[in-house]
């Protein structure tokens, strides 16, 4: 939810308004639930949750209103609960506060508003709250709870402690799982979160990146990435990528010529060079072994489409059951190879039909089409175009950062080590998607910088600024 609403507020829709929004339907609930004249007691909480009955008192003209406000105004946590509590005062509508279990009342009111905790909550009900809960239960009102009943987790529908017993409940955007198990009538109000908001990426997706400041080497990601062959810069590009993206450790397996080269490019990366000028079934059993200890490998960049090398993909792919990315000339292995690994193919869209699969000049059929190829595949298709579309044959995500700059060389190599160090430290449809808008992102940034002149190297560089919020919090 908290990514969602970072999406809607880059869409220009910011949170304040989606309160307003709650806070006119929980309105809209108290309009059907009571006449007007009736009189409503509002108890708000400190939180987003009492903000939205802060709102709602506004729409209730008609009706004798009095708000309760749990604690003091100074320790109302955000700003635009605050700020709807102001424009309250200002108002002069009937407001009291209270601080401790002693003084709260509630009067004999026709329709209490629970507005005291939603969501943000976790635990056993404190004091001023517990004690207004109890009186909530027993008074003869019809209680209407705020999202969730104040008590109850949204998510099991358990309750840590006292909870209030709620006789209607007015949700927003989604259904809650725990109210499902509730004795009560469940509202779902939309509230104009943009479905853009979900199925496009945006700064929000960066959210679930997070580091733990406890964490240790490794722990972010242990990337090999399996190429090189003709193309000799490709593998080095992808393992880069993974470092830049935040994995911890990246190793490159490629032909020994190649490795040579692979190593000049970055003394950060870990290459280990096998015989001959490609891969072959002969080195597979040599890499399962490396692979087994990895949390990701990428397999394609650079690699070529020589029979040996695609015999060796399949060997490869029959007996790994780890995560791995499958890009380039790998790709075209997967559609009838039998394995248990998880994977995240990155086909363009050329790749994509020669694996079998179909595209549509539109996006939104070609979101269909791609949706419908990755649950055939099993594996979750990441699928490069003006718009990326992201499917794992259930839920799908576009994303739209990007520019025409990026159709030079390399950029490909980059958005997939950039998806192996995500996949190892997210499942996988999230990794792919995120990868995809910082990828998209770092390009936007080059281009800023370089125009059409942007080359891949420039990605690099500009990747860990495009997860911020993952590197730097
Ligand atoms: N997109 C969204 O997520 C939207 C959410 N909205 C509302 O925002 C709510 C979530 O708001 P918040 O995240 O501010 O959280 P809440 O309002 O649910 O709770 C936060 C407040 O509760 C206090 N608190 C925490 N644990 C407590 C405990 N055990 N006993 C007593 N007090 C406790 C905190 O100090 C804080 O003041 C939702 O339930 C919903 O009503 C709406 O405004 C619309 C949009
Ligand atoms: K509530």
């Amino acid at each position: 939810m908290a990514a969602v609403d970072v999406n809607a507020e880059s869409l220009g829709v910011p949170r304040k308004q989606l309160m307003e929004s709650s806070g006119n339907a929980v309105a809209r609930v108290c309009r059907d639930l009571a006449d007007p004249g009736s009189s409503v007691a509002i108890v708000a909480g400190r939180g987003n949750n009492g903000g939205d009955a802060l709102v709602a008192a506004r729409f209730l003209k008609a009706y004798d209103v009095t708000v309760t406000l749990l604690g003091r105004p100074e320790t109302i946590s955000t700003d635009i609960a605050r700020e709807n509590w102001e424009a309250l005062v200002a108002s002069e509508v009937d407001l009291q506060t209270v601080t401790d279990s002693v003084t709260f009342e509630l009067g004999d009111p026709d329709l209490v508003v629970d507005a005291m905790l939603g969501t943000g909550v976790t635990g056993a009900l404190r004091e001023p709250e517990a004690t207004a809960a109890r009186a909530i239960n027993e008074s003869s009102a019809t209680v209407l709870a705020v999202d969730v009943p104040s008590g109850v987790d949204a998510d099991s529908g358990e309750a840590a402690g006292v909870a209030v017993e709620a006789d209607h409940v007015v949700t927003f955007h989604d259904d809650k799982p725990g109210l499902e198990s509730l004795d009560c009538d469940v509202t779902v109000e939309d509230i104009g979160i943009p479905a853009a908001a979900e199925l496009f990426t945006g700064p929000g997706d960066l959210l679930t990146l997070r580091r733990d400041p406890q964490s240790h080497k490794g722990d972010h990601g242990d990337v090999l990435v399996v190429g090189g062959g003709p193309y000799t810069g490709a593998p080095a590009l992808a393992a880069q990528a993974a470092l830049r993206a935040g994995a911890d450790l990246a190793r490159v397996a490629c032909p020994e010529y190649v490795a040579r080269e692979v190593q000049g490019y970055s003394e950060n990366l870990i290459v280990s060079g096998f015989d001959g000028d490609h891969l072959t079934t002969d080195h597979v059993p040599g890499l399962l072994d490396v692979a087994a200890d990895r949390d990701v490998v990428v397999f394609g960049p650079g690699l070529g489409d020589h029979d040996e090398s695609l015999a060796a993909v399949r060997e490869f792919l029959s007996a790994y059951d780890g995560t791995a990315v499958v890009d380039a000339d790998a790709l075209q292995v997967v559609p009838d190879v039998d394995t248990e690994a998880t994977l995240i193919c990155t086909p363009h869209q050329g790749e994509l039909v020669k694996m079998g699969g179909e595209t549509d000049d539109d996006w939104e059929t070609r979101r269909e089409l791609v949706r419908e190829f990755a649950a055939d595949l099993g594996h979750v298709l990441l699928v490069k175009g003006a718009y990326d579309v992201v499917s794992d044959g259930d839920e799908d995500r576009v994303n739209r950062t990007g520019n025409p700059g990026m159709t030079v060389g390399g950029t490909g190599d980059v958005l997939a080590g950039a998806t192996g160090a995500l996949a190892s430290v997210l499942p996988p449809l999230d990794a792919a998607a995120v990868a995809a808008y910082a990828n998209g992102r770092a390009g936007d940034a080059a281009a800023d910088e370089f125009d059409g002149g942007l080359v891949a190297t420039d990605l690099l560089e500009r990747l860990p600024a495009a997860l911020e919020g993952y590197q730097h919090e």
